[in-house]
């Protein structure tokens, strides 16, 4: 991982960023985890003097142990899923794109995104195109992302895309994966769009990332020929006690059920790649809760991850960004 790479010909890399996970699913890693993630004040924007003694005091120790075993639950071979997912999809975009160095670091934990950019630096890259694996911009993943950036990028020049919230290619790529997963596996009554969801006070502030989520939707139902009525949207995996955007996917998948929807499809476009909030919270415990409430089958449709078309949707997005970069000069 702190391998510096090969110096490439045209000085042009492209580094995707997602947010990072645990070494490995126990308390303590998911504790340094958690403790460089909530210590980011895109995240927590509480004073450091009064949010240091929670997190290390209080949130720390009761989450770790809980969280780890959650991420037991998910854990595949080759590490945690987010982690798995991110490397095999910036390879097939390298596969995509021989002309440019692909490269992928995290936001939080390992690959690091300042030793990333350190690394490509002294390899030469003096152009960066940093693409982060969020498609709806919000200041507290898109945003730290690019200041981080900013502050590390060194000798080179460095452009960060924003979002892909509403890109074609990409909404493609998500409906044609709705549609094989119901001709794979049938389709329920009911198609739920869950999003993570936000700290309604960021939303109030001006954070484009609710108006994002809701045109994503907008263009891929409308890429799916869905009518309202065969769908709905809602925010999950709410943290802390101040109000979050809802409504809340727990309690929107258990009113569907109390509405007499059985079998109910959840699909999750604000994650490029699967991580613990939707294997665990969606796939399992959302699963469960609805079930619980009186439907049949709740059958979550797994996010874009390595598939061909998502890395040719990206790819697509890289050579527009590139070619504009180079326009502008
Ligand atoms: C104040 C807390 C949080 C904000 C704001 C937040 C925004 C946010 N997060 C994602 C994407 C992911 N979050 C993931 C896990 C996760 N998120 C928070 C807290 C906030 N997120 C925590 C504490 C955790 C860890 C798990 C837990 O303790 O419950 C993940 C999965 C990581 C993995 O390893 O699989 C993703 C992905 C977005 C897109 C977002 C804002 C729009
Ligand atoms: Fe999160
Ligand atoms: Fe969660």
């Amino acid at each position: 991982m702190t391998t510096a790479p090969a110096p490439i010909a045209s000085g042009t890399a492209v580094l995707l960023v997602n947010l990072g996970t645990p070494q490995a699913p126990t308390p303590g890693a998911v504790r340094r985890y958690l403790a460089q993630f909530l210590s980011d004040p895109y995240v927590v924007q509480i004073p450091r003097l009064v949010w240091w003694p929670l997190l290390h005091g209080l949130v720390l120790p009761l989450r770790s142990a809980r969280v780890a075993r959650k991420y037991a639950g998910i854990w595949m071979e080759g590490g945690s899923p987010l982690a798995v997912h991110t490397q095999r999809l910036a390879a097939r975009l390298q596969g995509l794109l021989p002309q440019v160095l692909v490269d992928h670091a995290m936001r939080y934990a390992e690959p690091a995104l300042d030793a990333r950019l350190r690394a490509l630096a002294g390899a030469g890259v003096e152009r960066l195109l940093v693409l982060p694996l969020y498609p709806q911009y919000s200041s507290t993943t898109t945003g730290t992302v690019a200041a981080l950036v900013e502050r590390e990028r060194g000798p080179m020049q460095a452009r960060v895309v924003e979002d892909y919230a509403t890109d074609p290619g990409w909404v493609d790529a998500v409906a044609a994966s709705i549609r094989a997963h119901w001709a794979a596996h049938g389709r329920g009554q009911r198609l739920l769009f869950s999003f993570h969801g936000l700290p309604q006070r960021l939303v109030d502030g001006g954070d484009p990332y609710a108006a994002q989520c809701q045109a994503s939707v907008a263009a891929i139902a409308r890429a799916l020929g869905l009518d309202p009525s065969g769908y709905a949207m809602s925010y999950q995996s709410r943290f802390g006690r101040e109000r979050w955007l809802g409504p809340a996917t727990d309690a929107t998948v258990r009113a569907l059920a109390a509405e007499g929807v059985r079998e109910l499809d959840v699909v999750c476009p604000g994650f490029a790649t699967d991580c613990l909030e939707t294997l665990e919270e969606i796939a399992i415990e959302n699963a469960q809760l609805f079930r619980e409430a009186g439907g049949s089958r709740l059958r979550y449709i797994p996010c874009l991850n390595d598939a061909p078309d998502h890395a040719a949707a990206l790819a697509a997005i890289v050579r527009r960004e590139l070619a504009a970069w180079d326009r502008a000069g």
